[in-house]
């Protein structure tokens, strides 16, 4: 562990919200050794929650918020986006000198600094891929967030992925394109696999060579350097297999259906605003 890794674990984390999200981010950091579990302050209202942070992340602490907030270097908000201004205004007088971290799709920075009553905030979009350290996230700092702050944030996000600091006009495209996105392709699994049971596989050897497909060829996009059209077609024999299924993947629109999905998940972003 580098010293300045070393260092940024000394950092207190506080985690206002405890679900999906956080469990993949904040598990990806502890794993990365980003931050340790004893320097986790966790806020949640469920007692199962709790339980499912101590099972899984032993060592993390829980305190109410006021008392999290107070005690932490950084405040990271992984609640659901109109739970924000009720634990923001909740914890009102504590965020000054904190740095603030928000997750929260649609969330704009102007609404997160007027809550915190200073600009010293980052919004993040990342995704649950996080938690394997094969995340893919962006960011965007508010007016007074420091190149400290923003180092600091963008080296805890690459520890679980890939991190890319971008303009805040491009938060809602990113959060349909990949906040959104694990789901997208954990549907076209489970179809990829379900097609693989129509011809004839067991589910779990189906499931098994889907999940692989779908890693193969994206480590092959990333790889390569070649454009995906141009594996595509590496892939698609003349009069073969191949081309037969891409024709029937374009009679029923799957490019347009993608293209869509994505705009669908931005457009909900912004009006989340
Ligand atoms: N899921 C995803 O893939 C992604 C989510 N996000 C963003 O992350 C945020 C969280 O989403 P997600 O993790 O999916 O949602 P979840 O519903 O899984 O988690 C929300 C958490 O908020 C907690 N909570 C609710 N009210 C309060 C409160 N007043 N004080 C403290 N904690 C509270 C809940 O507690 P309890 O468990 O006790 O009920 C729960 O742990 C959202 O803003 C979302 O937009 C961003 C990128 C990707
Ligand atoms: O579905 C949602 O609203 C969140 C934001 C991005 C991914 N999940």
């Amino acid at each position: 562990m580098t010293e300045q890794t070393l260092e940024k674990t000394q950092f207190k984390w506080a985690i206002v919200g405890g679900g999906q999200m956080a469990r993949a981010l904040v598990g990806g950091m502890i794993k990365a050794g980003v931050v340790s579990a004893s320097n986790v302050i966790l806020v949640v209202p469920s007692e199962s929650t709790r339980r499912w942070w101590d099972e899984n992340q032993p060592g993390v602490q829980h305190a109410d918020l006021e008392e999290a907030v107070q005690q932490a270097d950084i405040v990271m908000l992984a609640v659901k986006p109109w739970v924000i201004p009720v634990v923001m205004n909740q914890a009102g007088p504590f965020w000054s000198g904190k740095l603030v971290v928000s997750i929260a799709a649609g969330v704009p920075l102007s609404k997160l600094c007027d809550l915190a009553g200073h600009g010293r905030v980052v919004r993040v979009m990342p995704n649950t891929p996080c938690l394997v350290g094969s995340g893919a996230s962006a960011f965007c700092g508010g007016d007074e967030a420091t190149d400290e702050d923003r180092t600091l944030v963008a080296s805890a996000l690459e520890a679980v992925g890939i991190a890319a600091e971008i303009d805040e006009v491009q938060m809602d495209a990113v959060t349909g394109l990949s906040g959104s996105g694990p789901a997208y392709i954990y549907i076209l699994i489970e179809a990829l696999a379900d097609g693989g049971v129509a011809a004839g596989l067991p589910r779990d050897l189906a499931m098994k060579l889907a999940t692989q497909t779908v890693i193969g060829a994206g480590e092959m996009v990333q790889k390569s350097g070649m454009h995906p059209g141009q594996l595509k077609d590496a892939v698609a024999s003349p009069g073969g297999t191949t081309i037969a299924a891409l024709q029937t993947l374009e009679q029923n629109g799957v490019r347009a259906a993608m293209i869509a999905a994505v705009k669908a998940s931005a457009a909900r972003s912004k009006e989340l605003a």
